[in-house]
């Protein structure tokens, strides 16, 4: 299966290690990683390891203070270096799905509507799609809440369609299992799988060792550098 997104010598030094910086020391040091579709990537590590950093630099959400992503694969490929707000926006839009790790769920939109909020297209159409995928993460009777009134596996859920919601090719998820129980999480693993079955590349950030279990390959991210655990055969 072809790469979907690629970092290239990525690094990445927060500001308020302008010391660290200044010694070479980076959240992320010269990160080389290509996610490929059909594929179940992990990213696993320490707390404070740098996984999320590089999910958001992976998802466009924080710019790498050096290296590059790109995004797609052949003629469709696109360096993202230098691109602008907009650009970005776009780009993240069209090719990207992201659940965050607090899934940022806006309070006062039901789960229907925070599901179509990043849609592109038609309204009519959305509306039906945001449904069938709000049936796909188990929530088809929840449509009409809003995120107070669900639990946070529920919410993570919800932030799941949303990153769907314009099928994207890539879909970056952070600590997805964080908040469900056993059977949620069972049901969602297998979510994960049929996703990347589609012929998506999916990336997940996880503590948790049956996520990594079911990843085709697992990298850990210890002290700003990527170490390959597991690759897929
Ligand atoms: N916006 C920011 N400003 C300054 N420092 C930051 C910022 N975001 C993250 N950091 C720091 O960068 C390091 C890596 O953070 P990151 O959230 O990427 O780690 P993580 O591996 O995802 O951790 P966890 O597993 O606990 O979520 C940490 O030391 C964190 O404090």
């Amino acid at each position: 299966m072809s790469t979907l997104l690629r970092a290239e010598g990525v690094g990445k030094t927060y500001a308020r290690r302008e010391k660290e910086k200044r010694r070479g020391i980076g959240v992320l040091r010269d990160v080389d990683l290509g996610v490929r579709g059909g594929e179940v990537t992990a990213l696993v590590g320490p707390s404070g390891a740098g996984k999320t950093t590089l999910l958001h630099i992976l998802g466009l959400l924080t710019p790498p203070d050096s290296g590059r992503v790109c995004v797609g694969h052949g003629a469709d490929e696109v360096d993202t270096t230098g691109l602008g707000d907009r650009a970005l926006a776009d780009l993240r839009r069209a090719r990207l799905g992201f659940v965050f790790q607090s899934y940022n769920l806006l309070p006062q939109h039901s789960a229907l509507r925070n599901v179509l909020l990043p849609y592109a297209g038609r309204a009519a159409e959305g509306a039906e799609r945001a449904r069938a995928l709000l049936e796909r993460v188990g929530l088809a009777e929840r449509a009409g809440h809003l995120p107070g009134e669900l639990s946070g596996g529920e919410q993570q859920r919800v932030a799941l369609a949303r990153a769907l919601i314009n099928d994207p090719r890539v879909l970056l998820a952070d600590e997805p299992t964080g908040n469900l129980d056993t059977c949620n999480e069972e049901t969602l693993l297998g979510l994960f799988r049929e996703l990347a079955d589609e012929g998506r590349a999916v990336v997940l950030v996880t503590h948790n060792p049956a996520v990594s279990a079911v990843a085709d390959t697992v990298y850990r991210v210890d002290a700003g550098a990527l170490v390959p655990e597991r690759s897929a055969a």
